[in-house]
């Protein structure tokens, strides 16, 4: 098993109560794998991928990558979050060279990394623009080439396109997905839109909260070229709304 997580619980401590944020969740993934978690606001999915990520350490239970117990971040994983964390003042170019800079590269080959990341995520032409002359799909296209190119093997993505619209969402979705399956990245993914995480997980983690816990995983059994109008997406769809028990009751009736 490539991620771990075995029976971890989170919980902090407040006007000296605790509380418990995540209570003994645990999941395997696969390497390769595109696990979407999904839940309501507050049920504990960033504390999820924070710990997975090695930002916070669980309380108890145990979150193991690739054999080794994560106890801080790694250069082998990176994080992408919905602020897209740009620095202002550097050029797209440069904003994606900031992660080789702990990397001992000459400037020929950083240079040509970040060209090939850029390209990837079709953003070569503005290499020389500053963030704040970009939309907000481009900047975060920027961090995702910024995160690619230090070749980590996975990403954690906390809800990166919660602050688009509705059509760069699905054009984002789209590109991450192709990257993904390009790359061969293992993927764990924040988001509370259920028709995200449908279009873009191989499974999904359908989490509910009070406490923070795993309802139910999903294996999303569509082709990996999907389309969201086909009558199995919609099946699916309603499959997960039924789990949060947000499926509207068939049993009305009808008086014509
Ligand atoms: N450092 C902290 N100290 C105290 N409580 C915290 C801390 N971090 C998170 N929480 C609480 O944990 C709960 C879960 O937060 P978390 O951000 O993981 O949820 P989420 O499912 O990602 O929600 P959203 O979709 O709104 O981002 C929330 O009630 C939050 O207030």
């Amino acid at each position: 098993m490539y991620i771990d997580v075995s029976n971890v619980s989170i919980s902090f401590e407040e006007n000296k109560e605790q509380h418990t944020i995540l209570n003994d969740v645990s999941l395997q993934v696969e390497k390769g794998e595109f696990i979407c978690l999904l839940g309501p606001s507050g049920c504990g999915k960033s504390t999820l991928l924070n710990a997975m990520a090695g930002f916070l350490k669980p309380s108890s239970g145990e979150i193991k990558i690739d054999g080794q117990t994560v106890e801080k971040p790694s250069m082998k994983y990176v994080t992408i979050f919905q602020n897209y964390g740009l620095l202002p003042w550097r050029s797209v170019q440069k904003n994606v060279e900031l992660g080789l800079e702990t990397k001992k590269l000459g400037k020929e080959e950083k240079k040509k990394i970040t060209d090939h990341y850029l390209e990837m995520v079709g953003l070569k032409e503005a290499a020389k623009k500053r963030p704040a002359q970009l939309s907000g799909g481009m900047q975060q296209r920027v961090a995702i080439a910024r995160a690619l190119a230090v070749e980590p093997e996975i990403l954690f993505m906390d809800e990166p396109f919660g602050a688009l619209d509705a059509i760069t969402r699905m054009k984002l979705q789209k590109d991450v997905l192709k990257i993904a399956h390009e790359t061969d990245k293992t993927v764990v993914f924040v988001t509370h839109d259920i028709e995200e995480a449908i279009f873009l997980a191989d499974r999904i983690v359908i989490m509910s909260a009070n406490p923070g816990k795993v309802k139910s995983i999903m294996k999303v059994t569509l082709p990996k070229d999907r389309d969201r109008t086909s009558d199995d997406f919609l099946l699916m769809r309603d499959k997960v709304y039924e789990i949060f028990q947000m499926k509207e009751e068939r049993n009305i009736e009808y008086f014509i």
